[in-house]
């Protein structure tokens, strides 16, 4: 999962790379691999700052200062496609047609042969293995058989239109045309969320794209509306434009952004996070109730696995009427481990991150109760934690019902024998983690928990549960395939993390002067630039003399 947000200010004098910032470290929770921001400023052109890391150690008042401009768009990568490499952080950008930057949440399912076209009919080169990069560029494109010299917003929903026709899979974007204004789009099945948000600013309104409302509350900005499956959204200096771009498929939004992804405090396609989960447990209780009942045993106390799972055991222990305890204390230093690259250090971390307090488990049958179960990690090792510090027995219940398929949409689960779950059925799962029992919530009672705060969706990809993907062409060929490419121990993947030293690459420095831009000077705490986005770039895409920059200053 990864978080993209669009920003375009009013005033263009104020710059949006701060308000921008600030909006990708609320988004942290779904990327903590990479970070990036391309701004836009005077002239059409572009500032960018990408690297690994987190935003905290990316950004610092001296290269957010670089970042002019007062229209913009931010990134925090989890890497599903491709590797670890810098080169991957988004925002991803190519020089033509016009200048474009772009990001992206979600995984494409047909890259082999979007590949192909690329290579053999659109002559376009992909420097990197990430489906963004290739989303991108097939965007571009598009864009580019306009043949116009000055396109319109037509334009690019004809070019996303069409882009919809070609790719499969997962994709929630943010793009920036350079000089022009911003954009969101979102897949035909809405997989994957993205909302907008407007602010008064003067005599006018400022402009937010964001993956999870929480950005909007946060900056001031009201009247949220997620954008439709299909759907795109141009903003430009001049006004909004909406235009549902691609048929009408089944609009099934990934539940389990309401299990474990996205913040509490969002509201994502109308449902309350927060509401959700706190229904989660409530449902989770009765199944907890029927199976306690049925293997005649008690539970003395609740605790929730820090942090997610937190809202739903709280209401799961006020219906059961048991106590509810925090006895994992959480080191808040250290971020969420499943979306952590490598099997080694999401264990490592897990020990790193909770704390039994022995008092709240010693002589006690315990029932931990965690938003799910993936591969296992989280739950194997606070077992044995409740164990050592003296629990009598454990049980752990899961809100989300047993994962045992890969997801191909944009979260990290490509192999199916890495899923604790997979081939196991509950009592031997409960032996892998080493625990007395375990709950799992059914698939009704969780699609039920989500559904019921917004009867409109009629559906919800829950492939990792069902193996049924929304999309079609996944199939067996395909997984195996994904497996090969991607599972904990290819090496190519777990390599990505050491490959390459941090980089920061600028496509226009705001110390250069006017005049032509060199390749991006050293900045902030990155070093220089890589070949990124385009293989045909020189990276001075901010050129003065590409169409569309001077509408820039419009308004
Ligand atoms: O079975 P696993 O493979 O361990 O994955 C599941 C666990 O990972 C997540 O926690 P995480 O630490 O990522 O984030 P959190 O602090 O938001 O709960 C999730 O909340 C579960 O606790
Ligand atoms: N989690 C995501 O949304 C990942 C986006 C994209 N597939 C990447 O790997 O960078
Ligand atoms: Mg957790």
């Amino acid at each position: 999962m990864c978080g993209i947000l669009g920003l375009l200010l009013h005033d263009p004098n104020t710059d949006s790379a701060p308000e921008i910032c600030e909006g990708l470290s609320l988004l942290q929770h779904r990327g903590q691999d990479a970070c990036g921001i391309v701004t836009c400023g005077p002239k059409g052109r572009f500032y960018q700052c990408k690297a690994n890391g987190m935003v905290r150690d990316v950004f610092d008042s001296n290269s957010i200062s670089r970042l002019i401009g007062g229209m913009g768009v931010g990134h925090v990568r989890y890497p599903t496609a491709g590797s670890f490499n810098n080169a991957e952080a988004q925002p991803f950008y190519v020089n033509s047609p016009y200048g474009i930057v772009f990001a992206h949440n979600g995984n494409l399912i047909n890259t082999s042969s979007l590949l192909q076209y690329m290579d053999a009919t659109a002559h376009r080169h992909i420097n990197t293995s990430s489906d963004s990069e290739l989303l991108l560029n097939i965007f571009a494109n598009n864009l580019q058989q306009t043949g116009k010299f000055r396109i319109n917003e037509e334009d690019i929903f004809t070019a996303l239109g069409g882009m919809m026709q070609q790719v499969k899979g997962a994709y929630a974007c943010v793009a920036m045309l350079a000089g022009f204004g911003i954009m969101a789009f979102r897949d035909p099945n809405g997989i994957r969320p993205v909302g907008m948000a407007i602010r008064k600013s003067g005599s006018g309104n400022d402009y937010l794209f964001s993956s999870e409302s929480v950005v909007a509350d946060a900056g001031g900005f009201g009247e949220w509306q997620d954008v439709r499956p299909g759907e795109a959204i141009i903003i430009t200096r001049s006004g909004v434009s909406r235009r549902q771009v691609a048929p009408s498929a089944t609009f099934a939004p990934d539940i389990f952004e309401y299990v474990y992804f996205a913040r509490p405090d969002s509201v994502l396609d109308g449902i309350s996070v927060y509401r959700s989960r706190m229904a989660m447990g409530d449902a989770l209780a009765d199944e907890v109730q029927r199976v306690l009942t049925e293997n005649n045993l008690t539970v003395d106390v609740v605790i929730p696995v820090p942090d997610t799972s937190r809202v739903a055991a709280l209401n799961l222990a006020q219906k059961l009427q048991l106590p509810y305890r925090e006895g994992f204390v959480k080191n808040r230093y250290v971020g969420r481990t499943f979306i952590m690259p490598g099997q080694e250090m999401r264990k490592k971390n897990v020990r790193r991150k909770l704390n039994a307090m022995a008092l709240e488990f010693v002589g006690k049958n315990v029932l931990l109760v965690d938003d799910s179960i993936v591969r296992g990690t989280t739950s194997k090792e606070i077992v044995q934690m409740a164990k050592d510090v003296g629990a009598k027995k454990v049980i752990v219940a899961s809100c989300a019902p047993p994962i045992r398929f890969s997801n191909v949409y944009g979260i990290d689960m490509p192999s199916r024998t890495e899923l604790v779950a997979y081939g196991r059925d509950t009592n031997s799962i409960a032996s892998a983690i080493g625990a007395d029992l375990v709950i799992f919530q059914t698939l009704p009672d969780l699609i039920e928990s989500v559904r019921q705060f917004n009867r409109d969706i009629t559906a919800f990809d829950c492939s990792v549960f069902t193996g049924d993907y929304i999309t079609g062409d996944v199939d067996e060929s395909y997984l195996a395939h994904l497996e090969g490419l991607r599972a904990d121990n290819v090496r190519g993947k777990a390599m990505g993390t050491t490959e390459a030293p941090a980089v920061q690459s600028s496509l226009s420095d705001r110390s250069d002067g006017p005049g032509p831009k060199t390749n991006g000077t050293p900045h902030g705490r990155g070093s220089d630039v890589t070949l990124g986005s385009d293989g045909h770039s020189t990276m001075n895409g901010s050129d003065d003399t590409v169409g569309l920059h001077n509408s820039w200053n419009i308004s």
